[in-house]
Parts: C-alpha cells; structure tokens; sequence
C-alpha cells in the first residue's frame, strides 16, 4: 500500500491487480484495504476492474442526461418523499441534513442556518430493475435512446466490482470469503448520477449555496467515481471538525465505509458519538467518513469575472444488503469488548434512521 499523492492528502491507494494473483497478493490486498477502512474510511482503488472506457462512458451519458432540457428530466421525477429513492431531483430539491455528521460543528445557530443553504446539484437515481419496492424513473426512451440499457449495464458491472471489495473486506477481516456478500444480492443498490453546475465561487465561500454538505452514508461500502474537477473533501479522522482533499486520480475508485458497515464491526455511528461528545477510538472497527464536497481547490478552476466554479460530475455507487439481511457484529471486530448493538436488518435500520432525519 502507498499513501498519496501530495503531503494534505492523506488517503492511501491499494492496487487492486494483485486481487487476482496468488493467496499471499490476494490476503496483502485484502489487509490493505481494511486497514485504510479502519484508519481512514476512505482508500483509493486502481487498476480494478471497471475499464477505462466503461468509465469514460458512464460519464459521457451522465453529460448527455444532464444536458438534456429540463422537461425531459422531469419525464422521470424523483417520488415526493424519502420512501422511494429513484429519478431526477433538481437543484435544490435534496439538502443533505449531513451537519449531524462534523463531529466539530456544535453552532446550533449556524447549523441551522446552514440547513436553509440550498444545495446546488442536480442528480439521478437509479437501482436495480428487479426490485419491487424501488421502481426505476425512467425518462422515455426516445428523449435519450439508449441511456437505459447503458445504464442497467453499468450498475451490474458496479456490482460486480463492489462484490469483489466486499469479499476483500470479508477476507481481511479474517472471515469467509463470502461472509458480507452473501447479504448483498444486488437489489438494494444504487447508482447515482451527480451534476453540481457552475455556481460563482463567493456563493459557496459565503455559504449562500453549498454543493453536498457533511455527511455519512447509509450503505455497505460507497464506490465513488469523479471527474478531474476536484472538491470531495473527507473529515481527518484525528482533527474532527478539518477535511483533507481527496484529488481525482483518473480511474481510481474512492471507496468509503458506510454507515451500516462500521455498525457491522462493532462501532458507533458518527451522529452518536457526536451527540455523546466523545471521539471515536475503537481500533478495529471500520469508520464510516464524514464527507463533503465544496470548491474545486486550484483558482484556475474558476472562470471570469464573477469567479464561476467549473462544472463537476460524479458517480456513487452505494452498495447496500438486503433489507431482511441481518446485521450483527463481526466477531473479529469485537475483540474483547461486548456487541454495541443488538442484530438488526437492514431495513429496520434504514426505518430508525429514516425516523431520525425525518
Ligand atoms: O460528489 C461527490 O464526490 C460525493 C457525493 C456523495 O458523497 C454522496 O452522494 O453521498
Ligand atoms: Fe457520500
């Protein structure tokens, strides 16, 4: 394992190429990436599975879909309510309630002005097509031919790939290899498209505009994709409060811990440990990350007079078990300390959180 590449970023890369040699590469690789989900909660993966031109394409149809008049993406509008989580939502439309999440932030006030912020970003969701109780929004076919099955194409593959990590996570937790997958059969995930348009950059330094706030997810494990923009931002684990860049590394995966699996490994959410006012310390649970994204760092990505930001894409694939997959403690992670939390499923958790945030 490497660490980054410049002295502020601080989140290592594994090389995934040797997942597919023999037993001792494969255990390196596995150990390698559950040790940055426990110090960090964040690693860049290269030379995965995922090809070059597969990526280039998933981008090049989120541009198309994006750039597409308004009245065709509101052919596929996002369900009012959280209950289903599908379609197009319009700038504005989502605020990331993610302030919870910076373990620094206790301004009550400021918090609460923050959440009237509105988010500018645009985004569209997408799951599996075999699942009942999250239909699909598609636009019609013949307002972007084509997008559909490239779509559904992707988040196969994006599934297939995030299988691999878990039973990487699974293997460096020294558990059967199928141990997390077993509980991911592909239908609770979701692929999500991102477009955060140009937006003047006093707008987001004087906090009148945000682009997604703090936050965890709620998922297994998040596979990110990003353009060569820049502005994700991951909390530094030891100065809470701070965020270190995580810079686009074309084609790297950025794959972060969500919030169901650092429960899984026997630690406590961010939300609470924030509300108990103590600092995470548990060693061998796997963290699930505060994260954000504000301005691209370089001023070079500001254009004209009014300092407009460029452009950003992004893809997160969140992978997510089953909703009656139960989740309980992974006795590796337990060490000598009692289970924090009785078993649950996924879709009680969902259910308790949803209920917190709503
Ligand atoms: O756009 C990004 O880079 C991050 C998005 C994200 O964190 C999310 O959708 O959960
Ligand atoms: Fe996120």
């Amino acid at each position: 394992m490497t660490t980054a590449m410049d002295q502020t970023n601080t989140i290592p890369v594994v090389d995934f190429a040797r997942w597919n040699s023999d037993g001792p590469s494969r255990l390196r690789v596995a150990r390698d990436i559950v040790d940055a989900c426990q110090k960090v909660g964040f690693v860049y993966i290269i030379n995965h599975s995922l090809p070059e031109s597969l990526l280039d394409e998933a981008f090049h149809w989120s541009q198309l879909f994006f750039d597409l008049p308004q009245e065709e993406k509101l052919k596929a509008p996002h369900p009012e309510g959280w209950a289903i989580h599908r379609g197009y939502s319009w700038p504005g439309l989502e605020k990331v309630s993610g302030l919870e999440a910076t373990s620094a932030d206790d301004d009550q006030e400021r918090a609460k002005g923050l959440r009237e912020v509105p988010d500018i970003k645009e985004s569209y969701d997408i799951g599996s097509e075999n699942n009942p109780t999250q239909p699909n929004q598609w636009i019609p076919d013949e307002s972007l031919p084509e997008f559909r099955s490239f779509m559904t194409h992707f988040y196969r593959e994006c599934f297939h790939m995030g299988g691999e990590i878990l039973q990487a996570l699974a293997i460096g937790l020294n558990l059967d290899e199928n141990h997390l997958l077993n509980k991911h059969s592909g239908l609770n995930n979701q692929l999500r498209l991102l477009h955060y348009p140009p937006v003047p950059a006093s707008a987001l330094e004087d906090n009148r505009a945000a682009r997604c706030p703090a936050h965890t997810d709620w998922s297994s494990i998040t596979m990110l994709f990003q353009d060569d923009c820049g502005g994700l931002e991951v909390e530094d684990v030891h100065r809470p409060g701070y965020f270190v860049p995580a810079t686009p590394v074309k084609n790297a995966i950025v794959m972060n811990v969500g919030d169901l699996l650092q429960r899984w490994s026997n630690g406590l959410c961010a939300a609470w440990s924030t509300m108990l006012g103590c600092l995470l310390t548990d060693a061998d649970r796997l963290r699930s990350t505060s994260h954000r994204v504000t301005l691209p760092p370089l001023a070079d990505r500001f254009e004209g007079q009014e300092r407009m930001t460029r452009r950003r894409f992004s893809i997160p694939y969140f992978l997510s078990p089953d909703s009656d997959s139960v989740i309980e403690c992974i006795p590796s992670c337990r060490g000598e300390e009692p289970a924090k939390y009785e078993p649950i499923t996924q879709a009680e958790y969902n259910r308790m959180r949803a209920s917190m945030q709503y």
